[in-house]
């Protein structure tokens, strides 16, 4: 009994011990709000925070960020958290609508849509891959007559976030060395250097910075994790370093349901906070930041967006806009695992104390990694040839898909326990490598599904609708299957491909192309990268919802700043892009240029 009390004592110790900063942190959260501001925020995410925090450098400038989620959560600071915050209550849990051309192997056929509730927003809960994607995505945008947004235009905001701690990279003219987000290399362990050999051996570009000079190719990851082993979010680089200023107050757990106007101006916005309607108002602007599904929900909610849906909802109609139109996701194949005898990480690992343990004093261990230690990027022969960017992109994780990601996947039991037995999986070690589609064709909506602030909208994605996005995929697949698997580099490291037969996928030969289109559209994953409910565009394109300012068009005073702006997704993870995002508009909206 002394024994098991003298533990628990001894947990709650190095519990306070590691928490204590949060104490600090849970003591700057305003709990009373001045009636108005000059900009009101609404979302503290990857966005919402860059915005916060360069918008109250000048001490003259009052700012108020509103965040429905808490100020920090145990988990969040952990590299490897992504795996310990999905689930949680600083995780929306958003669903898609059943799908028609996918998921059949899903619960429902519903994919299980993640979004962060925190400070920090999905900077926080996600898997700190640090990537920009494509100079030619940026070149697009601009092309598209979004002037202010070429690579060359968005590269220095880009570095201005950014500290390389990178030996290699720290001279490089494309990363920045005094921002607030901290930059290091993934490690490189044994079994992925094997996949960086079989690279070379196979003839495939091996850029040695994707976020430089060339994208295309295979390459160790960069990743959101700064020195002391911790991941980098907006929250910790952004935000709590900044808390104490008098002129920025935030408040989290503070929901808002619409934006105020007077005829087609913004005045403020409403919020309920501990149970009760509140309003608070904005001199200058409001802003919006809150993510590819909640911005679009607050706008439909406050009379813009499509006429006929907001007349169905018997919502009056202020602006007739496409809000929650073009949402594009990435969606792609359930992992294709290798096992192998050299070193990567088991699940084991993953959930141990002991390695909890060596992280907590020593920052070391498994739960410094963020598991996808490699990225590939490639264009196929399906796409346009006008367009420059990889259609295909691979995370290479240094680990076996689980159990650990059933639920977070949402794949049937059955299906599941079929694909991932335990006597094959448990205590393995091998590499599980996801293939993602970065431009699907199939592009969906967010709809309301009422008027009640709190009901989730409507979430269709319409994933794999075109059948080109599943022949996308399957080039990708086919470069791990025909190239990679083939090389002597693999065979030198053991890695032996699963050949368990998908399930639901008995009557095609194991490994056809049939087979692989059976097994893309059976149990597909999305990577957590929508994008697009609220487009730039300019005057001319009646398909988008701000203008290159960022501008509600048709509305004054008010912007949308965050991942629903891009104009369509970019080539790779998407923390990077809209933390780009949130520096550029913090100068648009004070009207200077500071890069
Ligand atoms: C599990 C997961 C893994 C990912 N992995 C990676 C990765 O490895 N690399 C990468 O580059 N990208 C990754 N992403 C994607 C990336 O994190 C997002 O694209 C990016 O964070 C989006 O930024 P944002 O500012 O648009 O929205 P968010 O960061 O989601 O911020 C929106 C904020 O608004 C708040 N909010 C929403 N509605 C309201 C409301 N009504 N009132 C008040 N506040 C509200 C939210 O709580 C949230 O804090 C991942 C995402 C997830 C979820």
């Amino acid at each position: 009994m002394l024994q098991k009390l003298s533990a628990f004592i001894a947990l709650v110790a190095v519990y306070l011990y590691f928490t204590k900063d949060n104490l600090d942190i849970d003591s700057m959260i305003r709990d009373v709000l001045d009636e108005e501001y000059d900009y009101v925020i609404v979302g503290g995410g990857s966005a919402g925070a860059v915005i916060a925090n360069r918008l109250s450098e000048d001490p003259h400038t009052s700012v108020l960020l509103l965040e429905a989620g808490e100020a920090w959560y145990p988990t969040t600071s952990l590299p490897i958290g992504a795996l310990f915050n999905l689930g949680t209550r600083i995780d929306w849990q958003y669903k898609t609508i059943p799908q028609n051309h996918c998921c059949r192997g899903l619960k429902d056929s519903v994919q299980n849509i993640a979004r962060g509730k925190v400070l920090g927003g999905s900077s926080s809960i996600n898997a700190n891959s640090y990537v920009r994607g494509s100079k030619h995505d940026y070149d697009m945008w601009a092309e598209m007559g979004n002037t202010g947004w070429s690579y060359e235009d968005v590269l220095p905001y880009f570095k201005k976030s950014q500290t390389q701690l990178d030996q290699d990279l720290k001279k490089s003219k494309y990363h920045g060395h005094s921002g607030p987000l901290h930059i290091s290399p993934a490690p490189r362990l044994e079994g992925t250097k094997y996949v960086y050999k079989a690279a070379v051996e196979a003839g495939l570009e091996t850029p040695e910075d994707f976020n430089g000079e060339e994208q295309l190719g295979m390459s160790f990851n960069q990743v959101n994790v700064d020195s002391k082993g911790e991941r980098s979010s907006t929250a910790t680089a952004f935000l709590y370093p900044v808390m104490h200023r008098e002129n920025l107050h935030i408040a989290t757990k503070a929901h808002v349901t619409k934006v105020l106007l007077k005829g087609k101006k913004a005045v403020g916005v409403a919020y309920i906070r501990d149970l009760v309607k509140r309003k608070v108002n904005a001199r200058k602007e409001v802003i919006l930041s809150a993510g590819v599904i909640g911005s679009p929900h607050i706008l439909l909610l406050s009379g813009i967006g499509p006429k006929n849906h907001l007349e169905a909802m018997n919502i009056p109609v202020v602006a007739d806009l496409p809000v929650g139109e073009n949402l594009q996701d990435h969606v792609a194949a359930q992992h294709i695992n290798f096992f192998t005898k050299a070193q990567t990480i088991t699940e084991k690992d993953i959930t141990s104390w002991q390695e909890r343990w060596k992280y907590y004093f020593f920052g070391t261990g498994v739960k410094r990694s963020t598991v996808t230690d490699m990225v590939y990027f490639m264009k196929t022969s399906h796409q346009p040839a006008f367009h420059k960017f990889p259609y295909v992109q691979m995370f290479i994780n240094a680990a076996l898909i689980g159990d650990i990601w059933k639920d977070v996947i949402g794949v049937r039991d059955e299906v599941w326990d079929s694909m991932y037995p335990h006597e094959e999986y448990d205590g393995k070690m091998g590499l599980s490598i996801i293939v993602v589609l970065l431009h699907p064709h199939s592009n969906g909506t967010i709809r309301l599904r009422s008027t009640d602030p709190f009901d989730y909208p409507l979430i269709d994605p319409k994933y794999l609708e075109d059948p080109v996005d599943v022949k996308h995929l399957v080039e990708g697949i086919k470069v791990v299957t025909e190239t990679l698997s083939k090389t002597q580099a693999f065979k030198d490291g053991g890695f032996q491909m699963s050949a368990k037969h998908h399930p639901l996928c008995t009557t095609h030969a194991f490994n056809s192309d049939p087979y692989w289109e059976c097994y893309i559209r059976a149990t597909p994953l999305n990577v957590f990268h929508p994008t697009s409910t609220c487009k730039m565009g300019p005057e001319s394109d009646n398909n988008s919802v701000v203008d290159p300012r960022l501008r509600v068009k048709g509305i004054d005073n008010l912007r949308v700043a965050d991942a629903s702006i891009m104009p369509f997704v970019t080539s790779g993870n998407t923390n990077a892009p809209s933390i780009m995002i949130g520096e550029k508009a913090a100068d648009l909206i004070r009207g200077k240029t500071t890069v």
